[in-house]
């Protein structure tokens, strides 16, 4: 029988890694402090991360938050995608002790930054309790300050754009509660106990439940403070906790398909496409010439009509050495350096091991280095080769030299 509200003892959840997070700026469109005058200050946003599972229906023996795309763990991308959004000031993170040190390396080898761990609990629910603890003022030793909203989001969901998080967060901010919905793509029908037809929902009337999700953060606090160890064990929806316990409605906003939540072993293979195609968006040609009539420039020409919609920047060779930074927040992590002067590739050399060193994620940046004169000859065959690597991003060609 499911306990009362209040029975249960509150849990300790400490913040167990932490470091101070960067000041964040924040947009103009963020929403202010709820039930602030308008134009007053930005409402403090927090986010929590429950990665404590163990991905029993993926079927492999890697938690699938861990599990390698394009050689990145999932998590990463998802870390990397809340990252972008400089008004979130934390994001605590929770994982099993077992893998603390796993996420640790993980952090450090891609440069996260704003994240703090806490210890995960057995379900997702209490996962995200412990996160919840570590922001909150009334824990000891805690170096993160509580936030106005916190945003819930599920760390095996990567495509998370800052547009559906400003939009939950706003709602939540003025409902106190909101998350992400998308229409139902089958039928839910409930069996009767002996395995034959209860009854069907209508599903125009229904909605999947996604993530993002944000609360007001006393309100979801409190929620998780009061609700009883059957929601905590079996529950699976903090919108649901925030309207038992605290009366909040949520308002529900319409996300994007590309919301959905990883589970089974072809979310992999769908979430590496995805991935692919995001990253041979953007393409950076280096040329050792500044000459705009050059074979780099054509090619960009005929490189824009392979690739549909594609984004090619083009710069000097020289200035790319101390850049690789700047290149991947850019996104950019398709490289094609045209030799114009075909004897000097010492400075391509030189841009190769920069790339190759880097502890940055690089994801197979495609670098194919060029002869001018051979590329001129058949500029159409050239720029097909290109556009197949840069949208199969083999590991076997990454940083191969091909001589065409
Ligand atoms: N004890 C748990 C269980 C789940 N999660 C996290 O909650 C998110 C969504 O849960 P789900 O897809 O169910 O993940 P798993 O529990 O790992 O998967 P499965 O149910 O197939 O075992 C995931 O990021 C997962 O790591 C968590 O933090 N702590
Ligand atoms: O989308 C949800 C939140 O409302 C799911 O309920 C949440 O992701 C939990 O996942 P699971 O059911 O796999 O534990």
């Amino acid at each position: 029988m499911e306990p009362g509200p209040l029975s249960r003892p509150a849990e300790q959840g400490r913040c167990v890694s932490g470091s101070p997070s960067a000041g964040a700026a924040c947009p103009a469109s963020l929403p202010s402090t709820a039930g602030a005058e308008p134009g007053s200050r930005p409402a403090a946003v927090a986010a929590v991360l429950p990665a404590g599972g163990c991905g029993e229906r993926m079927g492999v023996r890697t938690p699938k938050q861990f599990c390698r795309v394009l050689e990145r763990p999932l998590i990463s991308y998802t870390l990397q995608a809340l990252e972008r959004v400089c008004w979130i000031k934390d994001i605590v993170v929770a994982v099993t002790r077992e893998n603390m040190e796993a996420m640790r390396n993980i952090i450090q080898r891609y440069g996260h930054k704003r994240i703090s761990l806490a210890e995960a609990g057995a379900t997702r629910h209490r996962s995200i309790f412990n996160g919840l603890k570590a922001l909150a003022e009334d824990q000891p030793d805690c170096k993160l300050t509580k936030p106005e909203v916190v945003i819930i989001h599920d760390a095996v969901r990567p495509f998370v754009d800052e547009d559906i998080l400003l939009r939950v967060v706003t709602a939540a901010n003025e409902h106190g509660a909101a998350g992400a919905i998308r229409p139902l793509v089958s039928t839910v029908i409930s069996p009767s106990a002996d395995g034959c037809l209860d009854h069907s929902l209508d599903r125009a009337k229904h909605r999947a439940s996604e993530m993002p999700q944000a609360f007001l953060f006393d309100v979801i606090y409190e929620a998780y403070q009061q609700c009883s160890d059957y929601d905590l064990e079996f529950g699976t929806e903090c919108l649901q906790l925030a309207l038992k316990y605290c009366h909040t409605k949520a308002k529900l906003l319409e996300g994007s398909p590309d919301l959905w939540k990883v589970t089974y072993k072809q979310d992999l293979y769908a979430a590496e496409s995805m991935i692919k195609e995001k990253i041979s968006q953007e393409i950076c040609v280096i040329e050792n010439t500044k000459d705009e009539e050059s074979v780099g420039y054509l090619l960009k020409e005929v490189l824009r009509n392979e690739l549909n919609f594609v984004n090619i920047t083009s710069t000097p060779l020289e200035h790319t050495g101390g850049n690789i930074q700047n290149f991947l927040i850019a996104q950019c992590y398709s490289f094609i350096c045209v030799n114009v002067v075909s004897s000097n590739f010492q400075e391509t050399q030189k841009f190769l091991g920069t790339l190759e060193e880097s502890s940055l994620p690089l994801l197979y940046p495609v670098v194919v280095v060029l002869d001018e004169q051979k590329l001129q000859e058949s500029l159409r065959q050239g720029a097909s080769i290109i556009g197949a690597l840069v949208k199969e991003r083999s590991s076997a060609l990454a940083g191969q030299l091909l001589v065409a």
